[in-house]
Parts: C-alpha cells; structure tokens; sequence
C-alpha cells in the first residue's frame, strides 16, 4: 500500500504548558519510511515533540497531522485506531513487571484484538508462534518464558522492540529508547530499530542523547532548541561548531567534543554504515 501523504506534517504547530510556549512555530514534514534522529539540549522540547506527534498533546495554534489524520479532531476510535499504527518506546518502564516476556510482547497486538481475546491471552497467551518469532528477531527466542526482572537492561530494550514487532505500527517514536544503555547496547537497540524501519518501511523518529549513534543509522537529524526549529540535515553535515551553538552551556558537561560525528570519518568507529 502507498502512502501519498507525509507520516508526519507539523505546520506552524505550537504547545504550551500552562500557557508557556515550550514548542513554538514548528513546521516538519517527514516522509514514511524516513529514519529521523532529534537531538538538542535538555528541556529544547523532545519530548514534546513526541507527544505532539502522537497526539497526546494538541498544537494549541497550527497544525499537527499524524499518519494523514489531524490530530486536533482526533477523539474516540479514530484516536484509538491512530495508537494502534504508532509504536512507542522509552528509556525504560516498557514491560510490565509482572507479565512473562510472552505476554509482554503480545500486548503489541492488543489494538488489534477484539476484548474477548485480549482476555484469554492473559490466561493462556494466543498467537504464541507469532511471539517466538519476534523473539528471535531480536535472539531472544529462548526468553519466551522469563520475567522481566530477569532480564538486563539491554535485554528488556530488545523485548519492547519485539513487541513492536507484532504490533505492525507504521510509525515508531523512540523517546531516549538508549539512554540507560552503554554505547555498545544501545547500538545494538538502535539497529534493531532501523532494521525494522527498513524492512517493514516502518517511519522512525529517535530521540537521541548519544550522538556516536547517529552514525549509518539516520537519514536526517533535527535538532531542536528553545522549542524551534534550529537546524536539520543529514548526520555527516553536523560538525562541532554546530554542537557547540545548540548544546551551549551543555557542551562541555556533556563531553560532546569527544563525540565520534559522522562526518568525521577517520576518527568513526568500525560500524555499520548502511544508511
Ligand atoms: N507536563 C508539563 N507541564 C509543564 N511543563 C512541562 C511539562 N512537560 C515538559 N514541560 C516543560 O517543557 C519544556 C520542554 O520539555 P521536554 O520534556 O519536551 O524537553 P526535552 O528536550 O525532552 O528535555 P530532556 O532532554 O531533558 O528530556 C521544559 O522546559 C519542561 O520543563
């Protein structure tokens, strides 16, 4: 099926938090498909921007259009339907703690299922096949069984990306889904991701604190700042100079001159550079 319109079209939108601007005069257009990275300071409005793509909060002027469906009207099923094709994952709290593995990623189909059966699986867990295989995907085949609290960090990022797996989203919106990894972990998170973006032509937005990853992994990168639009481009565009100006004071704290940039490509690590 082709999408002729854009995954995500923002026109103009802004958000504000007990009338404070944090998001102000944001116009974006993605494509489906597109692997995006966003970056920028603490408290630049990442986050926000997430809940503005998913229609967890409204633009309180301008536009914020989701998956072709305006997210101001959104209410009732049509808001339920848009939940259903948006995947999420976050720095962590993705599984519920007291689910095996199995049912965990099965909740990935519970947007799909009629009530009745989102209730016999919490018994006895349907479509178990379907589980397995998304476990694999992710080499976790062997954890089907296990509880959460038995596995690693870095373990329970691969589960919540097996769920998505089966949920079949058309977009996923990754809000720090490696900022409680190390860098090799969240490497290994962060392509997973993108593999699932490629072959399933899944729309991918990544909110990015660890800026080694943006490397062979994204086709654009948007850096926010004060709530605006500061920069986009392509991750080998971004040298330090731009780091410098969007990160300010953050800068140095965060030791972003020792980041190993795309563009820098003899001091880059031995990676994957598909992209
Ligand atoms: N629910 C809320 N109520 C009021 N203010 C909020 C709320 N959520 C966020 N903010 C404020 O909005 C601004 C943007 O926050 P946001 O979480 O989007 O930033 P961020 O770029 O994701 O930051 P970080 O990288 O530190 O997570 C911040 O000043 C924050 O304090």
């Amino acid at each position: 099926m082709t999408h002729t319109h854009p995954a995500i079209h923002l026109n103009r939108a802004a958000v504000a938090y007990a009338g404070r601007r944090v998001l102000d005069d944001f116009s974006l257009d993605i494509t489906p498909g597109e692997r995006v990275a966003v970056i920028g300071p603490s408290g630049a409005g990442k986050t926000t921007l997430f809940r503005l793509i998913a229609g967890l909060v409204k633009p309180a002027e301008g536009e914020a259009v989701t998956l072709g469906r305006d997210t101001r009207q959104l209410r009732g099923r049509a808001l339920a339907r848009l939940r259903r094709e948006v995947g999420f994952l976050h720095q962590q709290d993705n599984l519920v703690p007291q689910l095996r593995v199995v049912h965990n990623v099965l909740m990935g189909r519970l947007g799909h299922w009629w009530l009745p059966q989102a209730l016999l699986s919490l018994l006895w867990p349907q479509q178990i096949a379907r589980a397995r295989a998304a476990l694999e995907r992710v080499e976790l085949g062997d954890k089907l069984w296990s509880l959460p609290d038995e596995l690693s960090g870095g373990q329970q990022q691969r589960v919540a990306v097996a769920r998505l797996v089966v949920q079949q989203p058309r977009l996923v919106l990754a809000d720090e889904p490696v900022s409680a990894l190390d860098l090799r972990l969240g490497r290994e998170i962060i392509t997973l991701l993108c593999d699932l973006a490629i072959h399933e032509r899944v729309t991918l937005v990544v909110n990015l604190h660890t800026l080694d990853l943006l490397q062979g992994h994204f086709e654009r990168v948007i850096a926010l700042c004060d709530g605006r639009l500061f920069w986009q481009g392509p991750p080998e565009a971004i040298d330090q100079t731009l780091l410098r100006a969007l990160y300010g004071a953050e800068y140095r704290a965060l030791h972003l001159d020792e980041v190993a940039l795309p563009g820098q490509s003899a001091d880059t690590p031995d990676d994957d550079t598909r992209a």
